[in-house]
C-alpha cells in the first residue's frame, strides 16, 4: 500500500501542493483529475522519487521512500513513472526499447515478453521499426509498453493517452487497464480526461490548486459533485435559480416537458454529438444546456422538467 502525506511542497516559495494525505491499496487504480497546472505531475514526481519533499513523507508498505536526496539514482526500482516526454531511445527498434530493462540472460523469455507487450499496446507490426520514425501516438504506446515491461508494483502514468487518436485510444485503455488489474499492479493516472477517469478508475481524486477537493468512486463523484467546478469536469453545467434555490444540473438531468413548467427555454443552438444533440437555450437570461434526440431551431420555445 502507498501512503502519501504532504503538508506542502513548492519548487520556489510558491506552494504547488498542500494538505495531501492519502493511501492507495494494492491493485487499485486511482485517477487524479484536474486542470493543467494544478500539480498532478508534481505529485507523481514526488511519489516516484524525482523531487525531494521537505514537509511530508511517501511510504510503500510501511517503508518510507527517501527521495532523491538519499538515492544516488533518483526513482524507486519497483515503481515506473511514465512521464509526458516519453524518454525513448530514437535510434533503436520498438522491440529493443520495450525490452530495455528486460534481462538478456533469458533470451526466449525476453522475446516472448516483448511480443506480449507489443500486443497490449497494438504495436506488433512496428516491432523492428526505429522509434525515431514513429508518430507521437505510436511513441506513447511504446513508452507505455516499456513502463509495464518489468511489472512494476506501482505504475504512475502522466496523461498516458494524450497523443493517441480516438480510434485506438479506447481499445488501448481497455487493454492496458485490464492487464494492470490482472497483474494487480497499483496505478495512479494523472489526467484531465474525465471520460477516462470515469470509465477506468476505482477512485477519482479531484485536484484543484495543489490539493484534493473531492475524492470518491467515479459513480458517486459524477452523481454528487460538490460544486460547479467539479461538475464542470464531466459536462456542461447548468446553475438554475428556481423558487429561490440554486440548482446544479447536468444536461442529461433536464428533459423536455409537454406541460408548462417553471423552466421555459428559448432555443439558441443545437450541437450534434453523435448519439444525441446538446441543445443550448436561454432561461432567465442565463444559458441552459440539455440533451435531446433531435435538433431544435433557433428561436423555438419549449419547457423543461428536472429529471434527477
Ligand atoms: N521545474 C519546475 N520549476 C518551477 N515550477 C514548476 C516546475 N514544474 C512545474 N512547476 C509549476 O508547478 C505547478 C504545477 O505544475 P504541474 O506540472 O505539476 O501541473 P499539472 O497539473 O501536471 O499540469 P499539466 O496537466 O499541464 O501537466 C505549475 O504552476 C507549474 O508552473
Amino acid at each position: 500500500m502507498l501512503n502519501v502525506k504532504i503538508q506542502h511542497f513548492g519548487y520556489t516559495e510558491e506552494i504547488v501542493l498542500k494538505n495531501l494525505d492519502f493511501s492507495v491499496e494494492k491493485g487499485t487504480h486511482i485517477s487524479i483529475l484536474g486542470e493543467s497546472g494544478c500539480g498532478k505531475s508534481t505529485l507523481l514526481k514526488i511519489i516516484y522519487g524525482l523531487l525531494h519533499v521537505e514537509n511530508g513523507t511517501v511510504s510503500w508498505d510501511d517503508n518510507e521512500l527517501l527521495g532523491p536526496n538519499f538515492n544516488l539514482v533518483p526513482g524507486e526500482p519497483f515503481i515506473k513513472y511514465l512521464a509526458q516526454d516519453f524518454d525513448l531511445m530514437p535510434y533503436i527498434s520498438v522491440a529493443d526499447n520495450i525490452g530495455k530493462h528486460l534481462s538478456r540472460r533469458f533470451m526466449q523469455h525476453r522475446k516472448e515478453r516483448i511480443a506480449e507487450l507489443l500486443e497490449v499496446v497494438a504495436m506488433t507490426a512496428f516491432a523492428e521499426v526505429h522509434v525515431k520514425l514513429l508518430s507521437g501516438g505510436q511513441k506513447q504506446r511504446v513508452a507505455l509498453a516499456r513502463a509495464i515491461a518489468k511489472e512494476p508494483e506501482l505504475l504512475l502514468l502522466d496523461e498516458p493517452f494524450s497523443h493517441i487518436d480516438n480510434f485506438r485510444r479506447n481499445a488501448l485503455r481497455r487493454n492496458l487497464y485490464a492487464y494492470l488489474k490482472k497483474e494487480e499492479i497499483t496505478c495512479i493516472t494523472a489526467t484531465h480526461d474525465s471520460e477516462e477517469a470515469l470509465s477506468f478508475s476505482d477512485e477519482i481524486k479531484m485536484m484543484r490548486d495543489g490539493t484534493f477537493i473531492q475524492t470518491d468512486t467515479p459513480e458517486a463523484l459524477f452523481q454528487n459533485p460538490k460544486d460547479a467546478y467539479v461538475a464542470s469536469f464531466f459536462s456542461d453545467i447548468n446553475e438554475l435559480e428556481i423558487d429561490g434555490k440554486t440548482l446544479l444540473l447536468m444536461p442529461h438531468q433536464l428533459k423536455i416537458s409537454e406541460d408548462e413548467t417553471a423552466i421555459e427555454v428559448e432555443i439558441l443552438k443545437s450541437y450534434f454529438k453523435g448519439s444525441y444533440y446538446l441543445v443550448e437555450g436561454i432561461f432567465n437570461n442565463e444559458k441552459v444546456y440539455f440533451n435531446t434526440n433531435k435538433a431544435f431551431e433557433k428561436g423555438e420555445d419549449l419547457f423543461l422538467k428536472i429529471d434527477v
